[in-house]
């Protein structure tokens, strides 16, 4: 069978995150990393191109996000998916509103939805308004990120700043009475000159009635949840064989790391637990790395004779308050590039000393990484939590690569990741 769906995921967890979540739900996915530069390995259904544009300049991410629709339509996908954040990380300028107007206009599409929600993690919508957990998004640790501080829970407030399309809202008065309603709502939107609707959604039985509401929709944007819903509509037309699963995982032996560049609540949580049981942890200080001290050099030396006796921690994470004094003597853009090239310089130290199986925590993080490591793709493996699966790194000598987003996996996540590889 041919190609069903492709994605474009504006970074490489939330990539993996997407990939994870279509072969959980029965369709043969594989996730390249940048447009492909040569055919796909075997037979797959769905497509996802993971690019770095969440926080590049909103050009630059509207002109790799179109050349990756080009490929995929050449490709002959019948549907096509924007991924983005379950927390809808951007900043005023973007880049959410405007890939997904440069993604609507080449498709020649008027309407589409946006819904970020992922109830599995806790990302859930209503009235427009995106909870984490408990709390309002503005309320929760993502109003302190380092590149993408969300200060706005309303998604309709914060996407109308982003495009001049204009955005509405499917409510969940409407999206709890199932499909046709919700068709129902998105022509009567259109009928106002909405072009992009944020969608409401609490539970996956919400994701499974929004998806099958979209199966003649071009395009769609959204986090990873609303992919539960998609594979649904391909079985439906007879293009997706039924209880179809993911290959298994065929995973390298070898030395083990974990690498943490995210600052967020529950990395900063994952890293304190590692520490606090005992297991070997190295600090990267941005602001040596400033001044020129070789920490790469030093961690990998450090490193070195501490492989064999399981992972050791090579970290960036640190709260809000450090990372804010870092960014204030330093800038944000400068302290971020600092600290990933670093972290891609000890990766790939990492893998010359004979690491095949790395965790690696942040979505910028991952990407510098995956970069480093000239990784073209990934073959998707068992979930660890919600949202992380192992994956295996395509070509000739592969190693095994979890890319945990920030924001994701228990406190335990560092350690118990490990007896969830095949
Ligand atoms: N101690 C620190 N001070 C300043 N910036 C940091 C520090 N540690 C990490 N960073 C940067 O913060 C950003 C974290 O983003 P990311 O890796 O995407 O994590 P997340 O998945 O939580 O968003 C990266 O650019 C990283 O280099
Ligand atoms: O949708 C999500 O929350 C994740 O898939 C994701 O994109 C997280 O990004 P990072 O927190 O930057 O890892």
């Amino acid at each position: 069978m041919s190609l069903l769906l492709g994605c474009i995921a504006d970074d490489f967890t939330g990539a993996t995150d997407l990939a994870g979540m279509l072969v959980r739900a029965g369709m043969r996915t594989v996730q390249m990393i940048g447009v492909p530069q040569g055919p796909l390995p075997g037979d797959v259904d769905a497509v996802v191109i993971a690019l770095k544009s969440r926080t590049t300049p909103p050009q630059d991410a509207v002109r790799e996000s179109l050349a990756a629709l080009d490929w995929l339509r050449d490709a002959g996908c019948r549907q096509f998916y924007f991924k983005y954040c379950s927390t809808f990380d951007s900043t005023d300028r973007g880049n959410i509103g405007p890939v997904t107007d440069a993604l609507m206009d080449a498709l020649g599409t008027d309407f589409t939805i946006a819904c970020p929600a992922f109830p599995e993690n806790k990302r859930t919508i209503f009235k427009g308004y995106l909870f984490v957990g408990d709390e309002l998004l503005s309320e929760s640790g993502m109003r302190n990120h380092p590149l993408t501080p969300m200060t706005d829970a309303n998604l309709v407030r914060v996407l109308q700043k982003q495009t001049s399309r204009k955005v509405g809202l499917v409510g969940h008065e409407v999206v709890a009475r199932g499909a046709t309603a919700i068709t129902a709502h998105i022509a009567a939107l259109k009928r106002d000159g909405v072009q992009i609707a944020i969608v409401d959604a609490v539970s996956n039985e919400d994701l499974m009635r929004i998806g099958a509401a979209l199966a003649d929709m071009p395009l769609v944007t959204a986090g990873s949840g609303i992919a539960l819903g998609l594979p649904q509509n391909f079985r439906s037309a007879g293009l997706l064989a039924e209880g179809a699963v993911a290959g298994a995982l065929n995973v390298p032996q070898g030395l083990r790391a974990v690498i943490s560049g995210s600052c967020s609540v529950a990395t900063n949580a994952q890293v304190a637990h590692f520490i606090a049981s005992g297991r070997p942890a190295f600090a990267i200080d941005p602001l040596r790395l400033a001044e020129g001290e070789d920490l790469v050099g030093m961690a990998l030396d450090w490193a070195a004779p501490l492989l064999p006796e399981g992972p050791p921690l090579i970290y960036a994470t640190a709260a809000p308050d450090a990372v804010k004094a870092v960014q204030a003597r330093l800038g944000v853009e400068r302290a971020g590039l600092l600290v990933e090239e670093a972290l891609a310089a000890i990766a790939r130290g990492m893998v010359a000393r004979g690491v095949r199986q790395m965790l690696v925590a942040g979505g910028e993080t991952s990407g510098a990484v995956v970069q480093a490591l000239g990784v073209s793709g990934l073959h998707i493996g068992p979930q660890i939590d919600p949202g992380v699966p192992w994956t295996t790194t395509l070509g000739d000598t592969p190693m095994a690569l979890a890319l945990k987003s920030g924001n994701f996996g228990s406190v335990d996540f560092f350690t118990k990741a490990w007896s969830v590889l095949p």
